[in-house]
Order: C-alpha cells, then structure tokens, then sequence
C-alpha cells in the first residue's frame, strides 16, 4: 500500500489506553491529530520515530510504502520530524545544517553543497547558506528546518506542532509551504495540534484522541 499505514496502533502508560489507531494517509496527504494536553499526541510520534519512552507501553505496526517502519531501529526508518522550535545546530552555517542532515549516499563536498543550495532555494532562502542561524528570523528558521528535513529524503513527516510559535501571518505560509512540499514529494503526514486553522488547512482527515 503507497503513503503510510497505521494498523491498530496503541499507546498505553500505566493501564491508561492513550491511542488506538488504525489509518491510511495516502502520498502527499496529512493525517491531523487533535485531543487535549497530555492525551497521547506526542507519545504517538515518538512511537513512529522510534523514541517512545520506555515507561510507554505500544503495539501495532506503521507501514510507509509497504516498509514496516515500526519494526526498525530509529535510524533506519528515515521519518522527517519538525518540532515548534527549529532546533537547527548554533555551530554550524545554514548550509552546514543542511549538509549534515544529507544522506551519506550524497558523495562529494561539492555536490552536497549544491543539494543544500538547491534546497534553501525550494523553501524561498536561496543564497543564505553561508549565514549563522543565530542571525535568521523566526520565520527564517523555521523555512530552515523545513528544507533540512527535506534533504534528509525521508519517507514521512511528523509535524508536531511546528506552526505554534509563528505569528499569523508567518504561520499560514509555513502552513502552505509545508503541506505543498509535501504533497510535492508525495511524503505522507501525520501533524498534531491544537490549532483547528492549521487542522483546516492540512485539508485531509482529523481524528481527535483523548476527548
Ligand atoms: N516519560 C514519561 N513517563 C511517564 N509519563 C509520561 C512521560 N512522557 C509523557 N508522559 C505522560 O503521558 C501522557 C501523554 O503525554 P503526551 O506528551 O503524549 O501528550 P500530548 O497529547 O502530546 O500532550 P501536549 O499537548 O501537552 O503536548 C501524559 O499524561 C504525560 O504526562
């Protein structure tokens, strides 16, 4: 099956059922999950992205493309994660941060500078490669981010909460920009938020868990 299966995913701590889930996010589209703090939203991708913590009881498989991700180390399942904060490296240029997050499959110094320029291009920041990340706006950042986690040619994206800590405006270009680079490389999403405008503009399903 293409884009990213859930199949009867559950979240536990202590006894407490979080999340039981079974879903189909096709290529390029988003799976919304909404629910109140401390309902699971977070427990569920980290299960995804292999980092759940242990005193979290989980079972079920999550299949992207048919490659059952669930079932491999962290590092090996290539899952495309964008937090609130950027989280870029303070040590490094912006180039540099797109460089390391490359795959090792990328030879060549020079190449590898070209990918990172050509994706600072795709995210609007083209020529800002050499700039430090301190010296970059919110905004700026957060476009950044975005372009990183698309060099690293993951096979999903797990968006958790990027948006929140844009203002308006900034946020519903993000939004847009997101979603269609997504849909551009065909990468299924799962988001969690809090924010019913981000849910709307991701356009696919919302489920609410813990309500
Ligand atoms: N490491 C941990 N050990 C024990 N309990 C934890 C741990 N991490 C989170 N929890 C608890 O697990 C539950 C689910 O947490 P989770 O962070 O997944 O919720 P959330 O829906 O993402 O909340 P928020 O919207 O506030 O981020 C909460 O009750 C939380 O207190």
């Amino acid at each position: 099956m293409e884009g990213l299966f859930l199949d009867g995913v559950r979240i536990a701590l202590g006894g407490r059922l979080l999340v039981s889930l079974t879903r189909h996010v096709p290529p390029g589209a988003v799976l919304t999950v909404m629910g109140p703090s401390g309902a699971g939203k977070s427990s569920l991708l980290a299960y995804l992205g292999g980092f759940l913590d242990p005193a979290f009881t989980a079972c079920g498989r999550a299949l992207v493309d048919g490659v059952e991700i669930t079932a491999l180390p962290a590092e090996e399942r290539h899952v495309g994660i964008l937090f609130q904060d950027p989280l870029l490296f303070p040590h490094m240029s912006v180039a540099g941060n797109l460089m390391f997050a490359l795959p090792e499959s990328v030879k060549g110094r020079a190449e590898r500078r070209r990918r990172a320029e050509a994706a600072l291009c795709g995210v609007g920041m083209a020529g800002l490669g050499g700039r430090d990340p301190a010296t970059l706006s919110g905004g700026e950042k957060a476009r950044v981010a975005l372009a990183r986690v698309l060099v690293s040619e993951p096979r999903m994206l797990l968006l958790d909460e990027p948006f929140s800590k844009l203002d308006t405006q900034l946020r519903q270009q993000m939004r847009q920009l997101v979603f269609s680079k997504a849909r551009e490389s065909g990468l299924p999403v799962l988001l969690v938020t809090h924010d019913m405008a981000d849910a709307r503009a991701a356009g696919g399903e919302i489920v609410k868990i813990g309500a």
